[in-house]
This record gives C-alpha cells, structure tokens and sequence, in this order.
C-alpha cells in the first residue's frame, strides 16, 4: 500500500530566521564544510538551522531498543539508523515578517495613502517611493526576508507564498504591487528548485477583482515554465452570524441547513477557467471551516486537489482526549485520499488535545487511509486505470492482443450471466431436440465453453459451432478444441458477415458490446450473421441501451485540451477532445439528478438496438441493404440541481442477454464487480458553465455513412434555465416533455411549442427583479457576478433566447443560456470501421 504524503506545517514563529546561526546575533560562525574549494556560501556541519529542523520533522533521532527489541538481538547500528517520523514534507511560508514589513512601507503608502492621510513627512515619502520605484524595476529580497537560503533545504518542503498578498485588493496600486511581489516569490522559488507553491485565495468580499486576481495567476503560471500554483481555498465560506452559533451545533445547523456552500468553487472555476485550465495550477483545499452538506462537497470530487490543509483545530476529542474527526470529515477524506493528495497537518504543537500528542494527528489521518484502503474489486482491478484515457477497442476493424483477451476473460460476472442466459433459453427448448448454436466472435472460447457448460446443466443436446476472424484467436480455439472439446464443437475462421453454414441456428450467442453498447459495432456485425438464424432463432444479447450522463472532470478536460499536459515526458500527447475515450472516471462528480420539472432521471437512456430484427430490408444473400436502420438519435434533458461546469458526457450500456437476465455498467444498477467495460467519455472542447436548476438538453447521434462504411457519433449540448427558478413568475410545469427521447420513440408535439429572442430585456426585467436570490449562490461567468441593479444581466443580453409554450402563455418558459459547438461532425475526428 503506498503512503500517504502528510506534511506538517511550521509556522513564522517555529522557524529560525535565515541569518541566524551567523555573527549576526554575537555567535561564532558554526564549522563549516566544503568551503575551502566549493563555490556556494559555506555549509555548517551539523547542517543549516532549517535542515536541521527540518530533519528534525522528518526523521526520529536514534533510540535505545524496546525490550522485545532487546529480545530479538537488537545491533546498535539499528538505534544508529534515522527512523521516519509520521511526516513526509514540511510546510512554511517562504518569507517571514522582515519582507511584508518593507513591502508595506515601500507599496501600501505609495499605493493607498497621501502623506497628509499618514503624517508622514515628505522627504521620507520621497525615500519611500524612491525605494519602492527601485524595487519595481526589478529589486530582490533581502537575507533576512526569506526562510529559505539555500536549495539544499528545500528538498522536502512545500512552501507558502506571503499570506498577505492581496492580488485582488480593491486597491489598484496594491493589486499591482502584490502581483510583482508575488512574481518574485515564484522567481526566487523556481531559483531554489521549489515545484510547488501555495497561495493565498481571493476573497469573497473582493469578488469584483476576482479577475485581476485571475490573470496574476495567468501571468505567474507563464513567469516559470515549471513552478505549481495550488491555491489555498476554504471549503466552504461562512458569514459570522452562523459562525457565531458555533459549527456542531444544530443551531449552526438550522442556520446553514441544506443549503449549496458553492462560493469558494465558484471562484475556482472563474480563476481556473481564465487560466486555460492549467495543468499546474491546483487546488489546496483548507478544511479549517466546518464542512458544507455531502452535496455542495462532491463538486470537488472534480477538481484538481493537490494538498488538503487540515489543522488541529479541526479535530474533536475521542471519549479518551485524542483528536479524531467528525464522521462528515471522515467520509469526505475517504473519498478524497483516492487522489493522494498531500496532507498538511497544521498546529499540531499546540497540544489542544488531552491525549496522543502532537504525532496523534498524523497517526489518526494514516489509521482513515489505511481504512480507506479497502477496494472493491472492480477497483481493485482498475488501479493503474484511474482517470487513463483510453481509444475505444475496434474488435471487428482491428484484430485484438491476447492480453486483451486476457483481460476480459479475467471479469467474474460476464461469462457467468452469458452461461446462465443460454442455460436459461436451453431450458425453454424441447428436452428431445438439439439445438444449434453458434457463438459468433469466439475470441478464444470462453462462451464457447460457457455453452458447453449450460448444455450439461439444461440436460440439453447441442450442436456448437465456434465463429471468429481474428487469425491469432483462432490458433487457441484450435488448441482448445484439440485439447478439451473434441468435436462438442466445430470451428469456423470467417468473418461472420460472410459465414454459410449448411443449417440455421436456433441461437446466436455474441459478445461484441462496447462501453456505449453499440460503440464496437455489434449492430451492424450482428445484422450481417442474422440470416443463418432460424426465423425462431434468438440473439443472446436480445438488445442492448446506451445510457448518458453530464459530468464535471477538470482532470480529463485539462487531458484532452492541453496537448503539452499529459505527463512530463517530452513526448507530446495530443488528445483532441471530439472524440470519445474508455476511462474508468475517478476525479469526477456527475452533475444531473433525478427530478426537476419534468421528473427526469439522472442517467437517461439514449436508444436501444434489438436483434433480431426483421423489418431490415436485405438482398438475395439476406445482407441489410443499407446501414441506414443502424442510425440513432437522442434528445435527452437532464436537471441540474446545484451549479457546475459540463466538460462532457459520461455513457454506460446496458444488455438483455435472456429474459431478466442482464449486463450492465449503468452507474445506478451495475453490479459493481464487472470488470470486462469501464465507462465511455465524450468531452466537450469547451467547459459549459451550468447555474443551479440549468436544464440542460444534449444532443448525440449515431451516424453512418454507407460509402465510406463507418459509424461515428455526434454531440452538442444547450444549457436552459427555467424562469420558475428565477422566481419570476413567468414559469411554472408543463413545457418540453421529460427527457430520454430517442429517434426511436415519437417526436415532442410541436404545435404548442416554439422559442422566440427576447430582444432587449428591459421589458422583461421588472418581473424578473427579485431573482437576485436564486442566483446570489450561483454567480455564472454567462450571467455575471454582480446583480446590484435588480436586473439579471443575462436575460438583458440582446441575444438571449427565450423558450417556450406560446399558445399556452409563458408556463415552462425557459431561457437560453449558453450552448456547445457540434462535436466531431460527420466523423472527422473519430470513427469506427466497418
Ligand atoms: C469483445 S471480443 C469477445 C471475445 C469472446 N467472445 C469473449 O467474450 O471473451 C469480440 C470478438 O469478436 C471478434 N469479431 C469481431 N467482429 C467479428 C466479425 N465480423 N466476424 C467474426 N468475428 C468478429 C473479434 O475478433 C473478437 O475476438
């Protein structure tokens, strides 16, 4: 099991100044190493005041053994050997209280005040400003501004820029100043190869420079090609009256309720959003405030979090006096440890606790990861896997690797539903008649076996016969045929498409599904086999459903549009983002919910494929004329409860083998321990911001085209806000039906919908007045942040559209708030062959 990094944070005044140690308070310089011929500043021998505290941290000093120790013939070397504390890193501010002191000497009087407002004379203000101008034009910090000297002692450390950065200060002197203050910070970072820096976040009350704090992070991230940003953020924001009532208690409770704690991300995704989705720009989430409901938490689940700020504060005393967590934090943690991020324990000397002392904190966070630990086992199998993008398998284009074979032929639950389906539809047959089966795409035989297997249970005679194209498969049906079936079953090497046997079947076993169902062209394999099936004969699968979802993923959506993201290598790995990915999702937070007006469901169901099915128009060989049939659509609607950013779509299948008998990767129904399909991505190029209770319609198609023989899929999406949720009173039920539509199902009625532009909302604006508080948790980039003038700025744009039932008034209304492009169109980017 890997460890998890925990660091512990050392404040200002845990820290020896830089310069310390030196003649500088009367000592003699310590002895020294290497400075006769090195060419760095002189090494004292027992090491720098930090690297010693620092390895103090780290590393327990040597011990006399335990008596069991004793016992066992302990050597003295061992007690010799350092042993590893419960802290892998520590944290510190990069620079103490020396450099903020001549910062707001040099900045905030120049930037804020007259001399007059201060007192101050005006030959020192002239001084001042004369040093401040120097220092803009490219000044550095003085020795006993920093904490860090060397890069020798920066090894295992995280550092904190200044605290007292205010990038988004209302003050623009001060914004600017900070920024240049902040730019030297990561300069003299990046100088003593720190990869990480933390920073202080924006505040809530500075929220209208939110973007001038935004494009400094922009502006840093492109100052160093290498340095991380993380950016210290609270969880969740809360005002002093309900922090007055004492987080824990249930008059806190009633105070906050149920309530959607989404302002800290809101301005994460403003800051992330302007910085083009930074692949080195993360998040250190601070859990000093009392965690918000398990709702508003999951979004977080979606970001980038690198480091979780936990201080002893946070912690509440067992009946025994140790410092143990709430089971709200426990569970949060759980979730968030899968990302390994650090953990930085912070006060921990504090002794606040009765019992444990000051290593109790990093055992209890080591006792939850180790529980934590504990895998399912489709996790387990998919370790390695996690958030990994993957090109969807072409089985029938491609001929597949053993190891491939492996893999599926490792899932306990497939091969076990398939066995029991034709166990099932054996036992639904006459006992005095055989029965022929073919499996078409064998692979190397486990249906093959797994019929054999249901026969003998059934007590039904069977004739097998065993299809498959690939060249290399068919060598082990060989070897399992000579070696363990005889002639139970006859092999064919064909392509089922072109496969004559001398008899029908009665069933056709296959297994050519794929995360989406369809993705890996079982339709159109299967329909090119249906004409060797007896017209009683049944399809194991009998049909299969693609199900959608919307998810919020910054991880893959950084992934697949920033070509140079993907690792360290120097190898480039592009990843356009119109086409769809196999990934088991692991930092992902699906955003729809059962509900809204419509009552629709959280995963909804895109459309089905049947088999067998007669109605297909075929030639003289019994082959589908045209792939025309194999075409889908769907308009799907999903309720979007709380606010959040689509970055694609998450698709799941589901298969009727025979009778009840299913398979199913559906997120809400899945059995949990198939491993044989993780689910498919299809992202979206760009990040679509979506307001609380957005109704957001999605759009996907399955194409084909008949010369080129390909299939692909094409999606977009528009993002809807009800005027019910405004609180305007034009909305109300009723409007577009529930989602889930498919081509397959008969059209909406048209005849009382339509959509007209609302040009120039002043008109509408006074019935809308009064939605500033169904939006005042839920500032959207679209709609922007600040709705001081009563107006909700989004419906005033000149192009906004606004939808609904015109001779049935305004009830179901809903306006249009953003929209995606088309992705992938007529395949140019993606494509499956034929
Ligand atoms: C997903 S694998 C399943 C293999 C095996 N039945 C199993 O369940 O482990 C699909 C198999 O179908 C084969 N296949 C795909 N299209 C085919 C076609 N048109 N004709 C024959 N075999 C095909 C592939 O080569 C591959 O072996």
């Amino acid at each position: 099991m890997d460890r998890l990094p925990i660091a512990l944070h050392l404040p200002q005044e845990l820290l020896p100044l830089s310069g310390s140690g030196s003649g500088a308070r009367g000592q003699q310089p310590s002895k020294v190493v290497g400075s006769g011929a090195g060419y760095g500043p002189p090494l004292p021998a027992e090491g720098t005041p930090l690297s010693r505290l620092v390895s103090s941290v780290l590393y327990a000093p040597a011990r006399e053994p335990t008596p069991a120790e004793a016992a066992q013939g302990w050597s003295p070397a061992q007690g010799q050997r350092p042993t590893r504390t419960e802290y892998d890193l520590v944290a510190l501010p990069l620079t103490n209280g020396n450099w903020q002191e001549r910062w707001d000497r040099m900045c905030t009087i120049t930037a804020s005040a007259t001399e007059a407002d201060l007192g101050v004379a005006a030959a020192q203000a002239d001084t001042q400003r004369d040093e401040a101008e120097s220092w803009r034009a490219g000044g550095g910090f003085l020795r006993n501004e920093v904490n860090i000297t060397r890069s020798e002692e920066s090894g295992s450390l995280i550092s904190f820029a200044s605290d007292w950065l205010e990038l988004d200060s209302p003050v623009e002197g001060i914004r600017f100043d900070s920024e240049l203050a902040l730019r030297q910070e990561i300069s003299y970072a990046s100088y003593l190869s720190i990869t990480s820096i933390v920073l202080p976040p924006p505040k809530l009350e500075n929220r209208d420079c939110l973007a001038d704090y935004a494009r400094a992070i922009n502006g840093a991230l492109a100052s160093s090609w290498h340095i991380n940003i993380s950016i210290r953020l609270p969880v969740a924001e809360y005002s002093e009256v309900e922090l007055a009532a004492r987080p824990g208690t249930p008059a806190f409770q009633a105070l906050t309720g149920d309530s959607d704690r989404n302002e800290t991300w809101e301005m994460w995704n403003t800051l992330r959003g302007m910085c083009s989705y930074s692949p080195r720009l993360t998040l250190t989430l601070d859990l000093t405030n009392p965690l918000p409901s398990p709702k508003s938490l999951t979004r977080w689940a979606a970001e980038p979090v690198r480091h979780m700020f936990l201080p002893c504060t946070s912690f509440i005393p067992n009946a025994k006096g140790y410092p143990v967590l709430s089971k709200s934090m426990q569970a949060f943690l759980k979730g968030a440890f899968k990302f390994r991020p650090t953990v930085i324990l912070s006060g921990t000397h504090r002794s606040l606790h009765s019992a444990g002392g000051h290593l109790a904190y990093a055992q209890y966070v080591r006792f939850l990861y180790r529980k934590a630990q504990e895998l399912l086992p489709v996790e387990e199998y998919a370790q390695g896997y996690m958030d990994h993008l993957q090109q969807p398998l072409q089985p029938l284009m491609d001929n597949l690797e053993g190891e491939t074979y492996e893999g599926f032929e490792k899932d306990p639950i497939k091969y076990r539903q398939y066995e029991e389906a034709v166990y099932r539809a054996l036992l639904d047959r006459p006992q005095d008649r055989v029965t022929t089966i073919f499996v078409v795409g064998a692979g190397r035989g486990p249906l093959v076996a797994g019929c054999l297997r249901a026969a003998e249970r059934s007590q039904r005679r069977i004739s097998l016969t065993a299809v498959e194209k690939n060249p290399a498969a068919f060598v082990i049906l060989q070897e399992r045929s000579a070696l363990e079936w005889g002639s139970q079953v006859k092999l064919v090497y064909s392509d089922m498409r072109s496969f004559n046997p001398k008899e029908k079947a009665d069933i056709i076993v296959s297994e050519l599904l794929g995360s989406f169902g369809d993705n890996e062209l079982s339709p159109e394999c299967l329909d090119g086999v249906m004409r060797t099936l007896k017209p009683d004969g049944i399809s194991i699968p009998a049909s299969y459903t693609s199900f959608l979802a919307p998810i919020a993923t910054s991880r893959l959506h950084t992934e697949v549009t920033n070509p140079q993201v993907a690792s360290t290598s120097t190898v480039v790995d592009s990843k356009p983002a119109e086409q769809p990915y196999v990934v088991m999702f692991s930092a992902f937070d699906t955003l729809s919910a059962a509900g809204g007006r419509n009552g629709v469901d959280k995963v909804q169901e895109c459309w089905t494929f049947d088999h067998p099915r007669p109605d297909v128009v075929v030639d003289e060989q019994g082959l589908p004329l045209t792939n025309h049939h194999n075409a889908r659509s769907a308009h799907l609607s999903f309720h979007i409860p709380r606010a959040g950013v689509c970055h694609g779509f998450a698709g799941y299948f589901e298969a009727v083998l025979y009778g009840d008998v299913m398979l199913s990767i559906h997120p809400e129904r899945a059995a949990g321990d198939m491993l044989s399909w993780f689910p498919i991505f299809f992202p979206l190029a760009e990040p679509l911001y979506l307001p609380a209770h957005t109704e957001l319609d999605v759009e996907i198609w399955r194409l084909t085209d008949n010369t080129k023989r390909r299939v692909w899929f094409e999606w977009a999406a528009q993002a809807y806000l009800p005027l019910a949720a405004l609180g305007g009173g034009l909305g109300g039920a009723g409007g577009r039906g529930p989602g889930g539509r498919s081509s397959m199902t008969s059209p909406p009625t048209s005849a009382t919908s339509g959509s007209f532009s609302l040009r120039g909302g002043g008109a509408l604006s006074p019935t809308l007045g009064g939605s500033e508080a169904a939006f005042a948790s839920a500032p959207s980039p679209h709609l922007g942040a600040s709705f001081g003038d009563g107006r909700m700025p989004g419906i005033a744009e000149e192009n906004a559209v606004l939808e609904g039932s015109v001779l049935g008034g305004a009830a179901g209304a809903r306006i249009k708030i953003s929209q995606t492009r088309l992705h992938n169109p007529g395949g140019k980017t993606s494509w499956i062959g034929l």
